[in-house]
């Protein structure tokens, strides 16, 4: 299926870019359990709009705003557990109705080209996001991956199964599991897939402080060869890691995968837990981001987005990039 997509899209597709950061950027308030969630309650409207942005930017992958969206977390709020998983689908169903507005347009001769170059006719995926335990827990656990030795496998399986059977049946084309911060969860996300025969393909994104390993210190190629190993897997790759660490990182899952390699880096920030703030710690703007975009080629990556704090600008640029090559 995968392989199918990148040859439609000329070899290279491109993913979205930062989805909550973006929401941020838009004037919400997202110092919240939900996250970018709680858009989903507040204003789908502009969440519909965010993807629109992103599609309207070149992108052949968007990912829906269920990242943070669990039956969980929607419980904690209030909601009930049918609401919950209403809103879980809602997410997949306003990227759906995104592209379905955008190929509209399309039609219509608007916002067909980007800089002279006809992108209309090309393929849009719909991806499903999920994210970690930690990412649910909204303590910074998501960026060490250390959920202590009382959560297990099946702490993890438990945690996750019902909300990946929704999204499976949510229209979505593929579920990306994003910013996976151990070997343990990618374990849990691939027997999951397996158990529930989950028929719609998925990604694993993992995600690195330091370019060699996952941030909990597990070893990249160890976590990739769990996602080599899962047959449900069509992509394996690394988000929301700071451009400069990217390389390194698609070398090292090319020595256990040959599936096609997806990177979406953040912008290079770093989040500060304590401030809530990011900080600038490498060069950021546009230009330097895509500046990496032929070597990440070249290493052999070909999904190639942003995460966190890069922007529909961002995503325009790398589809410029790779139009031109
Ligand atoms: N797709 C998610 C987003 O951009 C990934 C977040 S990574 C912490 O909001
Ligand atoms: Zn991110």
């Amino acid at each position: 299926m995968m392989r199918d997509f990148l040859a439609e899209c000329g070899g290279c597709a491109v993913v979205d870019g930062g989805f909550a950061t973006e929401l941020q950027r838009h004037g919400q308030d997202l110092n919240d359990p939900l996250w970018s969630a709680k858009c989903l309650i507040s204003s789908p409207q502009l969440v519909r709009r965010v993807h629109l942005d992103y599609l309207e930017a070149g992108a052949n992958v968007i990912i829906s705003a269920s990242y943070q969206a669990t039956i969980q977390g929607f419980e904690a709020k209030g909601l009930s557990a049918e609401e919950a998983e209403a809103l879980i689908k809602r997410s997949v169903e306003i990227a759906c109705e995104a592209r379905q507005i955008y190929l509209q347009r399309c039609a219509k001769g608007c916002w067909d080209f980007l800089d002279g170059r006809e992108i209309a006719r090309r393929p849009i995926l719909v991806a499903a996001s999920v994210g970690s335990y930690g990412a649910y827990l909204a303590d910074g656990s998501e960026y060490s991956g250390n959920y202590g030795d009382s959560v297990t496998l099946e702490t993890l399986k438990n945690f996750h199964r019902k909300r990946v059977q929704i999204l499976a049946n949510s229209g979505a084309d593929l579920i990306a599991f994003e910013t996976i911060p151990n070997k343990l969860e990618a374990q849990a996300y691939a027997e999951i897939l397996k158990e529930e025969n989950i028929d719609i393909p998925a990604w694993f994104s993992f995600s690195s402080k330091d370019g060699i390993n996952a941030v909990s210190g597990d070893s990249i190629t160890e976590c990739g060869s769990i996602a080599d190993s899962c047959n449900r897997v069509v992509a394996v790759g690394i988000n929301c890691t700071p451009p400069r660490l990217i390389h390194g990182l698609i070398l090292s899952i090319k020595k256990v995968t040959n599936k096609p390699v997806v990177i979406y880096p953040n912008s290079g920030e770093t989040y500060n837990a304590e401030t809530k703030q990011w900080e600038e710690s490498e060069s950021k703007t546009d230009e330097d981001f895509v500046s990496y975009v032929g070597k990440w080629r070249d290493a052999g990556a070909c999904l190639f987005g942003g995460c966190c704090r890069t922007t529909p600008n961002t995503i325009r640029a790398i589809s410029r990039v790779l139009l031109e090559n």
